[in-house]
């Protein structure tokens, strides 16, 4: 549609629907928002990443999926709420408006487009991307199990019909080496926060080994900063820590590729809720959750600015 006042910020959306928002939303704010196609995915689908930007070249970034997980649909809805208020609160709020005058912000709100587009048609809890290779007879990767650091260790499997089978080799994946290529060729991105749902939790690496990172007590601090503001704002609870010691040891995940690839300030949030409707979260929760996780995130980009 050609402006995005139509647009239900409150309902869960199709891919096509989320495409075309993102060519109004790019269309009306095209002053602060650019799009950007990083590849294709596995059936061929276009991977889309919205960049905000006041000027500069090349400034220092922060990077922002959702998605990776297709069936998490809540992460999703709450990217394109936090795209809106980026947008919406520029000029107003002064964190962000010292954020956005000094860095960029990317946001990949469909990192796995052919897994979401099967949650609609076909299964709504598919959780991997679509990928099929000859001779294997299950369909699918874990796209938070392909990244090269820790590839094929614990916490992944080498399964194909596994749910967290890892692939034949690192960023087999073409949803995974996109973010790889755009991130490298970047080179200046300072924060990444991959977003999936649920348990209410703030992670950070690593997962596929209990060693704590070299700055692990600035992220501790970080992510217990985080967790307040988001607290405040609907007084929901975060539990945080680094992912092997808070949930269970994953290996091939994106934060700690990122990590390792000198991103100090990489997190992993794991959405609302903390059971009772799981990956089927009421779209009653998208904005209250989306306000909350903003908050969270603010204060992250907001420490890597000033670091
Ligand atoms: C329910 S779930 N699939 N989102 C849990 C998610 C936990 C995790 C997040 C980030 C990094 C490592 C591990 C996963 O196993 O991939
Ligand atoms: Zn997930």
């Amino acid at each position: 549609e050609r402006s995005t006042s139509s647009f239900s910020y409150s309902s869960y959306h199709t891919l096509e629907e989320i495409y075309s928002w993102i060519d109004s939303f790019v269309t009306e704010h095209a002053d602060i928002v650019s799009k950007i196609q990083i590849g294709h995915s596995f059936e061929n689908r276009s991977i889309l990443v919205l960049k905000f930007s006041t000027g500069g070249s090349q400034r220092p970034a922060i990077w922002i999926d959702t998605g990776i997980h297709s069936r998490e649909w809540i992460t999703h809805a709450t990217g394109i709420w936090i795209a809106k208020k980026i947008v919406s609160k520029y000029s107003k709020d002064h964190v962000l408006t010292n954020i956005l005058n000094a860095m960029d912000i990317f946001m990949e709100i469909v990192t796995n487009p052919d897994g979401f587009a099967f949650t609609h048609s076909m299964n709504r809890l598919w959780r991997k991307n679509k990928s099929t290779r000859p001779g294997i007879f299950c369909i699918g990767v874990d796209l938070n199990r392909n990244w090269k650091t820790g590839f094929g260790g614990n916490g992944s499997n080498e399964n194909p019909c596994s749910e967290t089978y890892h692939g034949p080799f690192p960023q087999s994946e073409p949803e995974v080496a996109a973010i790889v290529k755009f991130i490298t060729a970047h080179g200046k991105i300072k924060a990444l926060i991959s977003i999936h749902s649920y348990s209410q939790m703030l992670m950070y690496p690593y997962g596929h080994t209990l060693e704590p990172v070299s700055n692990q007590k600035e992220l501790y601090h970080l992510a217990k900063e985080a967790v307040k503001a988001l607290y405040e704002v609907h007084g929901v609870e975060y539990i945080f820590g680094s992912i092997s010691t808070t949930l269970y040891v994953a290996s091939g995940i994106t934060v700690d590729w990122a990590y390792d690839r000198g991103i100090k300030y990489a997190f992993s949030f794991e959405l609302r809720d903390t059971g009772r409707y799981g990956f089927l979260l009421p779209a009653t929760q998208i904005v209250p959750t989306a306000q909350e996780t903003w908050m969270a995130i603010r204060t992250i980009m907001e420490h890597a600015l000033k670091h």
